[in-house]
This record gives structure tokens, C-alpha cells and sequence, in this order.
């Protein structure tokens, strides 16, 4: 039938042709329906259906109910063949939402029963990225090793060991170490020697901070590392129980903070859009960059969130751009992947805005 432009989906396809950064996705939290569907027939036996690996809209879980989704997604992939499909799914669908630089992060992870190995799994995710790039994607691709916080100490260092292997070895395509896992699980303030470690060899720091109430002490300890990145930070100020000395040392090192909308939301750790703490830190000019997240497991993708972003603090699409290309300064990316990321804007911008 006839194409119907509604004001509605002329908004989705202005901030899809946006070109964007994302810098904070977690691979196993971005596999799309259409890849779970693929695994799902792969392993028929696990029984798992979709509504255990993805958050639909309107639907909200406890974080401790978010982190069991994790769970179900890892069981389906579990193979060096697996983490291939599903990495180069998703380097597609990003780029296909227009986002031309993306930095993933991601796990790694050992299965005694199929034989992959924590080096072989960060070791396919690279293969992803080259394959991606072989084919002619339009999209830069670097990855970040997490560190689970829940895993403690020893698989920290451990981690940390295999990140600065890989980003010595692998034409920089390995570029720096993330912070994550269930945060109220495990003190952060243990994991500082790692931390620390991966700082000084040259690894980029982001750091999952103050995701949940009643972090200020870890925070403060994390923020004296300190971070290059800040994922969340959602209860840093003292309106929200953080404290100005937090505040205070995020905005001395002008550290940038990637932000989550529909994750925060769904997560219940923020209780709607319009409180989102994005408009704080907007408000005070410090450098903020709009991420996913989990874009399979929240329902979302990157530029319905610069959307939602626009929409609820009624942001015109000139303040939108203008994120978008300011992030690209707060990527880890080398400085002349920085420029032409630059010149890609710029040569952009005209058939955006005429
Ligand atoms: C539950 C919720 C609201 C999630 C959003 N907030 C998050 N906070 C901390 N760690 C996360 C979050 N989302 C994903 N992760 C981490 O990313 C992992 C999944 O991606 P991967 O296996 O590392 O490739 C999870 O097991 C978890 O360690
Ligand atoms: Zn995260």
C-alpha cells in the first residue's frame, strides 16, 4: 500500500539518518529478536521463549530480574560459532540504525562443555569485527573488555591480563576495560589494583558508577582512579542521595557520562523518562552521551533513544546533532579516527538540515 508519512515516523527516520556513536552497549544485551530466533532453533531443547530474553515496551522488572535475562541469553550462546553470528548481527543492525562508530563491550566467557575459551571468545569477537569490515559495513568498530564485578578480584586481574594481550597483539581494535555486572553485588573499591593495572598500561577506562543508591564510598574510591567514561552515574548528585563531592570530581575531570534512557527506566532504577538525570547533567553543560545499553533486551535502538532524549526535554534536532558529534571526542578511538569521524559529520549535516 501507500506510504503514509506521519510526523511520528518522520522523527524515526531524521534521528536513524542521524549518524551516531554508541559507546556503551553490552554484546549479549544487544542481540536482536531475529538473532535470538536463529539460536533459539539452534538449541530447540533449551525451551526458551522470548519473553525471557527481552524486556517488551511498557514492561518493567526489578534489576535483579533484569540480571536473570543474562542468564537465559548466555545459555543460548555458548559457542565460538554463536558469539561469530551474534557479533556480526549486531555490528549490522547498529549500522543499519546509522551509527557510524560503535564501541562494544563484552564478557569473556569459557564453556568447559563446547570448549570455548576466554581468550578464543574475545579472539572471535575481533574476527566479527574484521569479517564486518571485509564486507564493507560503514561502521568503525573497537571493543572494550568487561570485567564482572560479581566474578571478584583474581578473574578482575585475570581479565585485565587478557585485555592489555589483546590490545598489544590485535591492530588496535582492543581499546579499553568496563566495569560492569550486577552493582549490588560486590564492593567496586576491591577491584581498584585491577583497575589500576589496566590504567597503566594504556587501556581506556569506563566505568559502570553510583547505578543503584548508596555507592557514594565506591564511587568515590572509583572516581579517584579515575575513569575516562562513567556508564550511568545515575545516583552521583545529592538530590538523587549522591553527594557534591562526587559531583565535584566528575565535572574537574570533565569525565563524560554515557547515559541510558529506556535502560534506566525499565530497570527501575529511574522512575520515568522526564526524571531522567540526563537533564541534569545537560543543564550544567558537561559532556553526556546518549547510549543503548542492551538494545535486544530493553527493546530499543540508538536512535529511538536520541528520539525519547529529544522528545521529553524537548531538544530541537540542531541540540540532538550536536550531541552526537560531540561524542565522538569521548570515544577511545586514535585521534585521526576521530577526525574522519569529523569530516563524516560534516559532509553529512547539509542532507539533514536543508
Ligand atoms: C539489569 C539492568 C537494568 C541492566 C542494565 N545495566 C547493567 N548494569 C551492569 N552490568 C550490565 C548491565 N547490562 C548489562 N550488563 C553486563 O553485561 C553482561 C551482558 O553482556 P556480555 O555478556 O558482557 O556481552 C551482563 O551479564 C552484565 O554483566
Ligand atoms: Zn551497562
Amino acid at each position: 500500500g501507500p506510504t503514509i508519512i506521519t510526523m511520528e515516523n518522520e522523527a524515526d527516520l531524521f534521528y536513524r539518518q542521524m549518524p551516531k556513536v554508541e559507546l556503551h552497549a553490552h554484546l549479549n544485551g544487544s542481540v536482536s529478536f531475529s538473532t535470538i530466533e536463529k539460536l533459539m532453533a539452534r538449541k530447540p531443547h533449551l525451551n526458551i521463549e522470548h519473553n525471557m530474553t527481552a524486556i517488551l515496551s511498557g514492561q518493567k522488572r526489578t534489576l535483579d530480574e533484569c540480571f536473570q535475562v543474562f542468564k537465559v541469553i548466555h545459555q543460548l550462546i555458548d559457542t565460538e560459532e554463536d558469539i561469530l553470528m551474534v557479533a556480526k548481527d549486531v555490528i549490522r543492525e547498529f549500522a543499519e540504525d546509522g551509527v557510524k562508530y560503535l564501541e562494544l563491550r563484552t564478557t569473556p566467557r569459557e564453556d568447559k562443555n563446547t570448549g570455548m575459551t576466554k581468550r578464543s571468545y574475545v579472539q572471535t569477537v575481533i574476527e566479527a569485527i574484521r569479517q564486518c569490515k571485509n564486507e564493507g559495513l560503514d561502521i568503525e568498530v573497537r571493543l572494550l573488555v568487561s570485567v564482572d564485578r560479581r566474578h571478584g578480584v583474581e578473574v578482575a586481574m585475570k581479565t585485565v591480563k587478557l585485555a592489555e594481550d589483546f590490545m598489544r597483539s590485535t591492530d588496535g581494535f582492543v581499546v579499553g576495560l568496563d566495569l560492569s555486572g550486577d552493582p549490588t553485588v560486590g564492593h567496586g573499591g576491591d577491584l581498584l589494583p585491577a583497575l589500576q593495572k589496566a590504567k597503566n598500561c594504556g587501556l581506556k577506562l569506563s566505568l559502570h558508577l553510583s547505578e543503584v543508591p548508596s555507592q557514594v564510598d565506591e564511587s568515590e574510591l572509583l572516581l579517584n582512579i579515575p575513569p575516562d567514561r562513567i556508564g550511568h552515574g545515575t545516583f552521583l548528585h545529592p538530590e538523587v542521595g549522591g553527594a557534591q563531592s562526587l559531583v565535584d570530581k566528575v565535572m574537574k575531570n570533565n569525565t563524560p557520562l554515557e547515559l541510558c534512557l529506556t535502560s534506566n527506566v525499565k530497570g527501575q532504577t529511574v522512575s520515568s523518562y522526564s526524571n531522567h538525570h540526563l537533564l541534569y547533567w545537560y543543564q550544567k553543560g558537561h559532556p553526556i552521551v546518549i547510549c543503548t545499553d542492551d538494545r535486544g533486551v530493553f527493546c530499543t535502538e540508538l536512535s529511538k533513544e536520541y528520539q525519547l532524549a529529544a522528545s521529553t526535554f524537548s531538544l530541537s534536532r540542531e541540540a540532538m546533532w550536536s550531541l552526537s558529534q560531540k561524542a565522538i571526542d569521548f570515544t577511545f578511538a586514535p585521534d585521526s579516527l576521530k577526525q574522519q569521524l569529523h569530516q563524516k559529520w560534516f559532509e553529512l549535516h547539509p542532507s539533514l538540515f536543508q
